[in-house]
């Protein structure tokens, strides 16, 4: 036999306490009181659960948004710490680019006076040390004057600069070519002695010699003389740049084009 489902317990109680048959009876009051005890308890459980319900969600909420926050101080961390590396970047290529200003001539990018003192300074500390010799080579163009007031100061930096560069590439690595000033030049040699000196400054004045300065459809030519200096025991850099400056003049006096020692102011 097919068993008819009875409904809910709170559809029948409900039932019960409206049906008029059981007003007056004794379990009508006690079954009221308890169903509104009932209801009561319900409400409450269903408040609880709405608080609770929110409370949940509102530290889902927290939750996501301090997740949120922590992702957008580490991205805005990460941009700063982008802008530091490029800042150290620049700061870096400008520390470079401020020594190379101050250490390199800026017509023929060679070394500039200064390096070239801190270079000899060196070089008469070893000397004084372990007795490594050094020689000294000073260059100054031919008639540098003529080329200026004949073709103009643009040409003349024009040659300065070819000048530099065929003087740079002719020395070997340890050896330093710089530019002492104006139309001058100074080659350290260092480990060299002045016999070893006098072929490397002659294979420096020959290829200058080859050199030629295409100044529109004409070209020009230059000479170099020099002198030349072996550092000697008990001098300083200084009195060996100005033995070296003697043979220069020795050089130019004896009919320029040629390289001059200091020792005996021989022509080589
Ligand atoms: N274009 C140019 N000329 C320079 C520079 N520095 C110096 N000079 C010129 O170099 C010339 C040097 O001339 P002088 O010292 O009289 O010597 P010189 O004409 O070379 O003659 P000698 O050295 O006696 O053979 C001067 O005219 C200077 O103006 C420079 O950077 N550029």
């Amino acid at each position: 036999m097919a068993q008819t489902k009875s409904p809910p317990l709170e559809t029948r109680i409900s039932q019960l306490l409206a049906d008029s048959e059981h007003q007056d009876t004794a379990l009508h009051q006690t079954l009221s009181e308890l169903w509104d005890a009932h209801q009561e308890l319900v409400r409450r459980l269903e408040r609880i659960a709405r608080i609770s319900d929110a409370y949940q969600s509102l530290a889902k909420q927290k939750e996501q948004s301090l997740a949120e926050r922590v992702n957008k101080q580490l991205r805005q961390l990460e941009k700063v710490a982008r802008i530091s590396d490029r800042y150290q970047q620049m700061m870096r290529d400008l520390n470079l680019a401020l020594q190379e200003a101050s250490t390199h001539d800026a017509l023929t990018g060679l070394p500039n006076r200064r390096l070239l003192v801190e270079r000899l300074k060196e070089e008469s500390e070893r000397f004084r040390r372990y007795t490594r010799p050094f020689s000294i080579a000073m260059i100054d163009i031919d008639h540098f004057k003529l080329i200026n007031d004949h073709f103009g100061h643009e040409i003349g930096d024009n040659v300065l600069v070819e000048v530099a560069r065929v003087l740079d590439a002719e020395i070997r690595e340890h050896d330093l070519c710089g530019r002492w000033g104006g139309e001058e030049f100074l080659v350290l040699l260092p480990e060299t002695d002045q016999g070893t000196a006098s072929q490397v400054l002659e294979r420096l004045r020959q290829a200058v010699e080859r050199l030629t300065v295409r100044v529109n459809t004409a070209s020009v030519s230059v000479t170099i003389s020099v002198g030349l200096a072996e550092h000697l025991a008990g001098n300083s850099y200084s009195d060996t740049i100005n033995r070296a400056d003697g043979a220069l003049l020795a050089a130019k006096r004896s009919g320029r084009n040629r390289a001059s020692s200091a020792v005996t102011e021989d022509v080589l």
